[in-house]
């Protein structure tokens, strides 16, 4: 099949029905659900994002697709395949949330190691493991043990390792944890590479800006529930639900705002906002801002500005962004959780 036709046939790389965790822990066996029956299907050719916060499960799930942990219950089938088939392994390539290294190799060996489990030829592994290592910017540290590696060159090598096999699925565990923001640039571009050369990259990530770049569709998951899944686009609601106002005046006018349109705040912003005068109303270098939330509001502060010698510079309606949804989603849950 050529590979660029994958994408259009929109076949499903991955797919997951009702999977679920239960992990029981120690003599009063305790009982903790990681992922709690999630469903949803990752296409070919897409990166598709797996948000949540911290504990939500993302790890777990990966793990169990991986066969790494068994499943409480529920199915997977990725390539294809059954978790676990090797054929389908081979075709896979897999970050961990912490990868551990036999620390004593170099890059280079650790590499040719890796191309080993794949089956590859030492030309081939050599071959590979050299445009690796360049692609993740250690080409200089490759002959050095990596004992002496930082956590972001280690990174690098963990993700050069999961692309030895030339894999078709690609799974990433929080693949930019660790680096700063430079190699989390050069890492979204490759999994734009990967995508571009026909590949499906599924990774897990809490940094939302990530995910805003890269993602084709993103499954958001929260205490082990997935709340959302799909393209971005479509997640966030489409409604305006704040004006940013850019606007310059004398101080006098500043203070008597700020008494004026101190109050208002929705019930979401207002719980986000430690100080929510302060969120309402920002002085900056370029001139202050004020956030409306209703078009009434934005009439009224407008008429107020203009009436007190003041100068409108900007006004700027705000969709919700990833950053809200995800917050929304979170807090949904655990309004749901609470009651
Ligand atoms: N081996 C285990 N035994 C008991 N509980 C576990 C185990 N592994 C994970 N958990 C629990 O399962 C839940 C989900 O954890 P998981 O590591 O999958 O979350 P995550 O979304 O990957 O979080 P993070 O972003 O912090 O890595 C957490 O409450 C965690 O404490």
């Amino acid at each position: 099949m050529p590979r660029a036709d994958r994408p259009q046939m929109a076949s499903s790389v991955l797919t997951i029905e009702n999977l679920r965790k239960e992990f029981v822990r120690g003599l009063l066996r305790k009982r903790t659900v990681a992922v709690d029956g999630i469903s949803f299907e990752v296409e070919a050719g897409e990166v598709f994002g797996f948000l949540g916060p911290n504990g939500a499960g993302k790890t777990t799930t990966m793990k169990m697709l991986m066969g790494l942990i068994l499943p409480t219950s529920g199915a997977v089938s990725i390539l294809g395949a059954p978790v676990g088939d090797l054929a389908a392994k081979r075709r896979i390539g897999y970050l961990p949330e912490n990868p551990y290294f036999y620390d004593y190799l170099t890059a280079t060996e650790f590499l040719h190691m890796v191309g080993s489990l794949y089956g590859l030829d030492r030309s081939l592994r050599a071959r590979r493991a050299g445009e690796l290592l360049e692609r993740v910017g250690l080409s200089m540290a490759k002959n050095r043990s990596m004992r002496s590696y930082s956590k972001g060159m280690l990174q690098r090598v963990g993700l050069a390792q999961a692309l030895m096999g030339d894999p078709e699925l690609v799974v990433l565990d929080e693949p930019m944890s660790g680096l700063d923001p430079i190699g989390r640039r050069e890492v979204r571009e490759l999994m734009l590479e990967l995508r571009e050369r026909g590949k499906t990259v599924f990774f897990s990530t809490h940094i939302l800006a990530d995910a805003n770049m890269l993602c084709d569709r993103v499954g958001i998951i929260v205490k082990g529930t997935l709340r959302d899944v799909g393209q971005l686009g479509e997640l966030l609601s489409p409604k305006v639900h704040r004006v940013d106002v850019l606007w310059t005046g004398p101080e006098s006018l500043r203070e008597q705002l700020r008494k004026d349109f101190a109050g208002g705040l929705d019930e979401g912003a207002a719980e986000a906002a430690e100080d929510a005068e302060a969120e309402r109303h920002r002085s900056r270098s370029e001139g202050e801002h004020f956030v409306a939330h209703s078009q009434g509001e934005v009439d009224r502060f407008l008429a107020a500005v203009v009436a007190g010698g003041g100068a409108v510079v900007q006004v700027t309606p705000q969709r919700e962004t990833l950053e809200e949804l995800f917050v929304r989603d979170a807090g949904v849950k655990a309004e749901e959780q609470r009651s």
